[in-house]
């Protein structure tokens, strides 16, 4: 069939909240691929599974006849979650064509499924739901191993309503998020609307629909996207293993052209991007993995290369022919290796353990309008622990790691600083976190403001003690009104100068400021007893005319509302206007 030979396979990912099913699911759909041979077979498999045009059509004919099936078939991505998703990149964006998002019905929308929305809609995959678990909701009577649409028909009415009831809540709850969705055999206009397939992973329930519903959209609203060109040999590695008897194996999705033995590669190491050659191409087979001398896309692959070279996983294998220059290989490489976050003078500290996991925890620190200064790949080092401790902003001394170890000289440099460190490998937590930390920083700052900021007070110095005149003056005080501190500016009502508080005390117990109402001994500097202050006189606190103008705006104490009034009195006998 001359149509199945221009198409590929669709790169399909699974997406979704924890438990709600992805694994289950891929099983499901992995047993249908072995199912076909002996089952067991398959021992040893490479990131990802195919599900063949034969089985597409034995699967989808079984439950749906008449069903017309153009691409050759379906390459599944064995790694769930969307932070795997974020992971695998093509050239073009996403690895994965179209995605499944999976959400346990009777839970709904969590947090991962928002945070799979959030980045399948900026990669703009597009997408069919899994309303998983529908075995769990009341009334079922038990089936297993059939499409969905025979699975309903043996339901009673009761269960009908009430699985109703759950799509509904989730559609109005996906509507929420932007998303238009329906049940899929509901839906009159794909381009439209999300297809929700209900599907018990468990019970095996629905898998014939899920593929249907996905071969469908992939042929007919992606076949630019899966068109199967020569022009180009392009695949992302997804997992590098080093063995000492052969060698380096690139575990790869191959996802454009066509990859034989012999041929030259271009890949990204980190020592940058690096020249090699395909030794031997192992594909999955019903025995295990086996030699092929070529390969054409899509298909998982493990590619044994002819050179040690420290290839990093998550990027891009480029072959280099007469179509594709070495040179233009390695540009690709590297401008692909930069990571596309939007970097603040001020900010957070981002470490994650590849490229698409930074750019997926950033996306969601932007979000939640968290600045970023710094995003790189790799543990915590000590050396970030410095770099962020000695940041003049005390709200940009916090890492935040995703997926990252924090390292023991880091750990220990950490000690001794004020700096945060966040880690973890769940996004909505670390994110949340940092936003606790960052408010958490700046209630302390204030506070600390505060009790930096002079408040307007009044005292009186007391005749009967007079301890000292001069150098500093030791008189005792009585604080009327406010809080007087160490290192307060003194005036008369004249607003004359009268000194600044050195120190304040409290019987033996030596104070750093005094609220009223209190009497202490109070040493003074700056200016002479009797010549410029007098025992029996009043002083005030002086302050600043911003910080009048800002203690307006603040409900404070009656009294220390007083003492601003006279002491703006005091001012205005200077500068009539002063405090407005
Ligand atoms: N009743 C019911 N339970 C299910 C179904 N699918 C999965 N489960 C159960 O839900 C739990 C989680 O399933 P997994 O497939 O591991 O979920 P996951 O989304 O891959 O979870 P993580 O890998 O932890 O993110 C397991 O106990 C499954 O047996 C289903 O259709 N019905």
């Amino acid at each position: 069939m001359e149509a199945i030979k221009s198409l590929r396979e669709p790169i399909v990912c699974v997406l979704g909240h924890v438990d709600h099913g992805k694994t289950t699911l891929l099983d499901d759909i992995r047993g249908t691929s072995i199912a076909e041979k002996e089952a067991g077979r398959i021992t040893q498999k490479i990131g990802a599974t195919e599900i063949s045009y034969n089985i597409l059509e034995r699967e989808i004919k079984t439950a749906f006849k008449n069903i017309p099936i153009k691409i050759p078939g379906l390459l599944f991505i064995d790694t769930p979650g969307h932070v795997a998703f974020s992971n695998m990149r093509s050239l073009g964006g996403a690895l994965a064509d179209i995605a499944i998002l999976v959400i346990d019905v009777n839970e709904g929308l969590k947090p991962q499924t928002i945070e799979s929305i959030d980045i399948l809609k900026k990669f703009k995959t597009p997408f069919i739901i899994a309303a998983n678990k529908i075995d769990a909701v009341p009334y079922f009577v038990n089936t297993s191993n059939t499409s969905f649409a025979n699975a309903i028909k043996m339901q009673r009415r009761e269960y009908i309503e009430e699985l109703d009831n759950r799509i509904y809540k989730l559609i109005s709850d996906l509507y929420t998020y932007g998303i238009n969705a329906d049940r899929y055999d509901r839906i009159s206009d794909f381009s439209k609307t999300f297809a929700i397939v209900p599907v018990s992973a468990k019970l095996k329930i629905g898998i014939a629909d899920i593929l249907m519903v996905l071969s469908g959209l992939a042929q007919k609203f992606l076949e630019n996207e899966i068109r199967l060109t020569y022009e180009k040999t392009l695949g992302t590695v997804i997992e590098v293993k080093i063995e000492e008897s052969i060698g380096i194996t690139l575990d790869t999705i191959l996802y454009q052209g066509m990859l034989k033995r012999g041929d030259t590669i271009a890949v990204n190491t980190s020592n940058g991007p690096a020249r090699t050659r395909v030794k031997a191409i192992l594909v999955n087979s019903n025995r295990g993995l086996k030699e092929s001398e070529k390969v054409v896309a899509a298909a998982g692959i493990r590619v044994l290369i002819t050179d040690k070279i420290p290839v990093i996983a998550g990027t891009s294998m480029i072959k280099i022919d007469e179509n594709t220059s070495e040179d233009e290989a390695f540009k690709t490489i590297i401008n692909e290796s930069k990571p596309n976050i939007k970097i603040s003078e001020h900010g957070v500290t981002v470490k994650a353990e590849a490229l698409g996991s930074l750019e997926a925890i950033a996306y969601e620190l932007e979000q939640a309008s968290i600045n970023i200064r710094s995003a790189e790949i790799g543990d915590i080092t000590k050396h970030d622990v410095t770099d962020v401790s000695t940041l003049n902003d005390p709200l940009d001394r916090i890492i935040i790691g995703f997926n990252v170890s924090v390292l023991d000289d880091a750990v220990q440099e950490a000690a001794s600083s004020d700096i945060g460190i966040i880690t973890g490998n769940v996004i909505y937590s670390l994110v949340d976190d940092a936003q606790k930390w960052l408010a958490k920083r700046k209630h302390d700052l204030e506070e600390q403001r505060k009790s930096n900021i002079p408040v307007p007070s009044k005292i009186v110095i007391m005749p009967e003690y007079i301890f000292r005149a001069a150098k500093p003056v030791i008189v005792g005080i009585k604080v009327l009104s406010g809080r007087v501190k160490v290192g307060d500016t003194l005036i008369d009502d004249n607003n004359k100068y009268a000194g600044t508080i050195k120190s304040l005390r409290d019987g033996d117990v030596s104070r750093q400021f005094v609220d009223a109402p209190a009497e202490v001994s109070c040493a003074i500097d700056g200016v002479v007893l009797n010549r410029h202050i007098f025992p029996g006189e009043t002083l005030y606190v002086d302050i600043p005319e911003n910080v009048a103008k800002q203690l307006r705006s603040e409900k404070l104490d009656d009294n220390i509302m007083k003492t601003l009034d006279e002491i703006t009195k005091i001012k205005r006998k200077i500068n009539q206007f002063w405090g407005f």
